[in-house]
């Protein structure tokens, strides 16, 4: 069957047809990892997006749920140059274009897709639309003029209510803003004692939980568009060690006064990030589409960690007093290199700093009517 994919600007692409043959809008986005499309159809953060896939071949180890990084695929649609019709994987149990159907989610294959990726590259990120409709282009357009784009995404895949997945470690509360299994998966694997909550929780909610840390997760969309999550992010800031993580990276941002912008077509698949502190080049795993305003940072306390060495733009920040670092890239990788996977023992790191120097002035331990902040905590250092 014909599938056909309109862009906002007028361009047409005519393909095949894969996936469900429903209509999907969306915004345009590409991804340029070679391999893990199973870990990009199930990350929360492409919640609203068509993704482009560039690596050419699609569908090639066929689908294994244990490579999922949610219980779900998140995208609108896909798009992909060739999809492997016949997976050849022992772990396989199905196939992209069963998971797609069972999913309601179309696909595009056989189009242009260097082509699309330029395109997107020069125009910034497009809306579109995937249809096995008949339907005159002109009518098409009028439709998908008419498409606003999703502006509720957290509140769509955060989960709806508290879960645990205990251990006898560091207990981390983890504000689940669409949060990847893979940094489940590194605190599991660190002993820690999980207690995953809902976006909109609040800070009171959070400190009766009793957090050792609080990690901020990953998540679809504008982060300015869920200001109680910055408002409680700014509550807890120094009271407790935070890690941020993308979403959550632009969120303590925010939450210290600093500001964020959206990218002209987002980082999606493998780049390079310079570790400012050692002068090392990391390959990340990255999906975002919104960035740190470096010319906002001053005054907040922020410093500059990481950077992208393709652009220049801010991939880390540390808070210079208050207990709390975050990265704008997955050092959870799924997919891609687990390079920075040291991050999670640096967050580890920082809590048991901070409780040592809790332990050493137990009278800062005590939750004050005031927002008791880091350079409290950190007083005699
Ligand atoms: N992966 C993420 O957490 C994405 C963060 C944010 N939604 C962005 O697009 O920039």
């Amino acid at each position: 069957m014909q599938a056909r994919l309109l862009l906002e600007d007028g361009t047409l692409f005519t393909g095949k047809a894969f996936g469900a043959s429903s209509d999907a809008y969306g915004e345009v986005v590409f991804t340029t990892g070679v391999t893990g499309y199973q870990e990009v159809l199930t990350d929360p953060s492409y919640c609203g997006y068509i993704v482009t896939m560039t690596y050419p071949l699609i569908g090639n180890y066929g689908i294994s749920r244990d490579d999922f990084e949610s219980v779900r695929p998140y995208i609108q649609g896909l798009v992909v140059r060739e999809q492997e019709l016949v997976p050849s994987n022992w772990r396989a149990q199905y196939t992209l274009d069963s998971l797609l159907k069972e999913y309601d989610i179309p696909g595009i294959s056989g189009i242009d897709t260097r082509m699309l990726t330029r395109k997107i590259r020069q125009a910034g990120t497009l809306k579109g639309l995937i249809t096995t409709s008949d339907a005159s282009v002109v009518e098409l357009a009028e439709r998908l003029g008419a498409y606003d784009v999703l502006k509720d995404q957290v509140a769509r895949v955060s989960t709806k209510s508290m879960y645990i997945s205990p251990g006898y470690g560091e207990r981390i509360v983890v504000m689940d803003f669409g949060c990847k299994s893979s940094i489940l998966r590194e605190l599991t694997r660190r002993g820690c004692d999980i207690v995953v909550v809902p976006y909109d929780t609040t800070s009171e909610q959070i400190r009766r939980l009793h957090p050792d840390g609080i990690l901020l997760s990953n998540g679809p969309g504008d982060p300015k568009r869920i200001p109680a999550a910055i408002r409680t992010i700014s509550e807890l800031l120094g009271e407790v060690p935070i890690f941020g993580i993308c979403l959550g990276h632009l969120l303590l941002a925010l939450a210290c006064g600093a500001d964020t912008a959206k990218l002209s077509c987002g980082h999606r698949g493998n780049h390079p990030v310079k570790e400012l502190r050692s002068n090392r080049c990391y390959i990340t795993s990255q999906n975002h589409s919104f960035t740190v305003l470096e010319s906002s940072l001053a005054g907040t306390g922020l410093a500059v960690t990481h950077i992208n060495s393709n652009d220049g733009s801010i991939e880390g920040l540390r808070h210079e007093r208050y207990p709390a670092f975050s990265a704008q890239f997955h050092p959870e990788a799924a997919p891609g290199p687990k390079d920075s996977g040291y991050l999670f023992d640096e967050f580890l790191d920082l809590i048991r700093e901070h409780k040592a120097v809790l332990t050493k002035q137990p009278s800062q331990v005590l939750f004050t009517a005031e927002k008791r902040k880091g350079e409290l905590v950190y007083a005699d250092q």
